[in-house]
């Protein structure tokens, strides 16, 4: 039952979001780490494009997206979690709720977003970019990209799956190919823009037909 309110109130409180990006990144980078400054560029850059921006709501990367997107005068969500060392929400979240589960969580960033930027991260950040690529793959969600900012950091990564899942026929080419690897804000935009006016252009009622869904849903849940 817990679960299933959870469900709900999340569905609820993000069912009115226009077109959103999921900014996932690690909760452990300093203020003053060139990351942090990245994160706040991809925040602003989205907003500046007309989306709003979702993340885990805590410290770190985290906190950068919803600063630049707050800053930009957007909408800047944070999907909080609820942990024995309670942080908060950052102080850059407009639009914020707590979740008890991760995995109710995970839902909600990709069922309310049309795509995601990951910033580097450790296990967090992993766990919720594999879990967008897990749906992508099985077609649980189309037209959804992924892009990752900061080629050293994840080309190792990238070439580990190419080298070792690929050739052990674990994954297809194409899952691999779905992973853009980009560096800064602006690719990470231009690649966010291209394939956002691409399923559009390939289901031009995309953004309405996900909107409908979402209040399909609340109605549905309430
Ligand atoms: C300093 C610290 C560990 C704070 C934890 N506070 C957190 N608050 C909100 N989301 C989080 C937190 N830790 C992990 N996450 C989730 O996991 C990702 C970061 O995990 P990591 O730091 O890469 O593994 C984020 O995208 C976020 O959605």
């Amino acid at each position: 039952m817990r679960i299933q309110s959870e469900f709900i109130r999340g569905f609820s409180a993000l069912a009115e979001l226009g077109p959103a990006i999921s900014v996932f990144g690690s909760a452990r980078v300093a203020t003053d780490d060139p990351a942090y400054q990245v994160g706040v560029d991809v925040g602003r850059a989205l907003v500046e494009e007309g989306f709003a921006v979702v993340t885990g709501g805590g410290p770190g990367a985290m906190e950068a997206a919803n600063k630049g997107a707050r800053e930009a005068g957007g909408v800047s969500v944070g999907l909080g979690i609820e942990l024995p060392f309670e942080t908060g929400l950052n102080p850059y979240v407009t639009t914020g709720m707590n979740f008890r589960y991760f995995f109710v969580r995970k839902t909600v960033f990709v069922k309310y977003t049309q795509g995601a930027v990951v910033l580097p991260g450790g296990v967090g950040t992993l766990d919720e970019m594999f879990e967008a690529l897990t749906l992508v793959q099985t077609q649980k969600v189309n037209h959804y990209p992924i892009v990752l900012v900061g080629a050293d950091f994840w080309e190792p990564l990238r070439g580990w799956m190419r080298e070792t899942l690929l050739s052990r026929g674990m994954i297809a080419a194409a899952d691999v190919e779905r992973l853009r690897i980009v560096d800064g804000a602006d690719e990470a935009l231009a690649f966010i823009r291209e394939a956002h006016a691409a399923a559009l252009e390939a289901d031009p009622e995309d953004v309405a037909k996900v909107r409908a869904q979402q209040l399909n849903d609340q109605e549905a849940t309430s």
